[in-house]
């Protein structure tokens, strides 16, 4: 079940050569379940970093992320990026290419019984749009459709939150185009609540129900 992801005054460092070095400060925001929020900002604002801390990868300085009732982090809680119940689709968690798509969408679900996973992962091949292709390897597939089974592969786990960094960047500008439109149709469809970042405003206006200005490691506008 999707749920609502809330961060209060939320403050990230990096330890560096002259101390601390704060990249996020006071950032907060709330995003409603089933909603797709997205962060826009220039290079170097904060945008991964803040993702990265709600996925549990960094720790919080000051604040609080909370997912549903559950507070995932603050200064003194760091609950594993395993427990959080959050999927991502980032540019570093590629397809395993040894593994066929439909091996990859299997991935999250080696717990459940094998017809369990068998079923889950037809149902997520069906999603996007790929139902075909299970029997093939990332090789075997183009860009976008690699990019489909990334998202399949991230859903079949059922997320409480599925977070997004720059999915589409490794994309010709026409995949990228129609994949933005139907990765919002798959998240609408499954009622999923989102976190997208890019630098590309075309591409948040596309997908996102809310748009965060980001400038500075803070929040500048958060569009309803
Ligand atoms: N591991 C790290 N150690 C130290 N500083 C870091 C680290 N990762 C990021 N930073 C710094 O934190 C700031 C924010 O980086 P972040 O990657 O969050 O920005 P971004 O908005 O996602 O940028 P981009 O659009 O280029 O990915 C930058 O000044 C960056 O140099």
């Amino acid at each position: 079940m999707s749920a609502t992801l809330q961060l209060d005054d939320v403050r990230l460092a990096y330890d560096g050569a002259h101390g601390l070095h704060t990249v996020v400060d006071g950032f907060s925001l709330s995003l409603d379940a089933g909603r797709i929020g997205c962060l826009l900002g220039p290079s170097g604002c904060g945008k991964t970093t803040v993702l990265r801390a709600i996925a549990g990868f960094e720790p919080l300085r000051a604040g609080s992320i909370r997912l549903g009732e559950r507070l995932l982090s603050s200064a003194g809680v760091h609950l594993p990026p395993e427990e959080r119940r959050v999927g991502m689709m980032f540019q570093e968690y590629a397809l395993f290419p040894h593994l066929t798509a439909a091996q990859n969408v299997g991935f999250g679900l080696r717990r459940l019984p094998q017809p369990d996973q068998r079923a889950r992962v037809a149902e997520m091949l069906a999603l996007v749009g790929l139902a075909e292709s299970g029997g093939r390897y990332p090789h075997e597939l183009s860009g976008g459709q690699q990019q489909r089974i990334a998202l399949a592969r991230a859903l079949a786990p059922s997320p409480a939150l599925l977070l997004l960094d720059e999915p589409f960047s490794n994309l010709d500008a026409a995949t990228r185009e129609r994949l933005t439109v139907e990765v919002r149709e798959i998240l609408k469809a499954a009622g999923q609540t989102a976190v997208l970042v890019t630098h590309n405003e075309a591409e948040a206006q596309a997908m996102a129900d809310h748009i965060g200005l980001m400038h500075n490691g803070r929040l500048t506008r958060w569009t309803a």
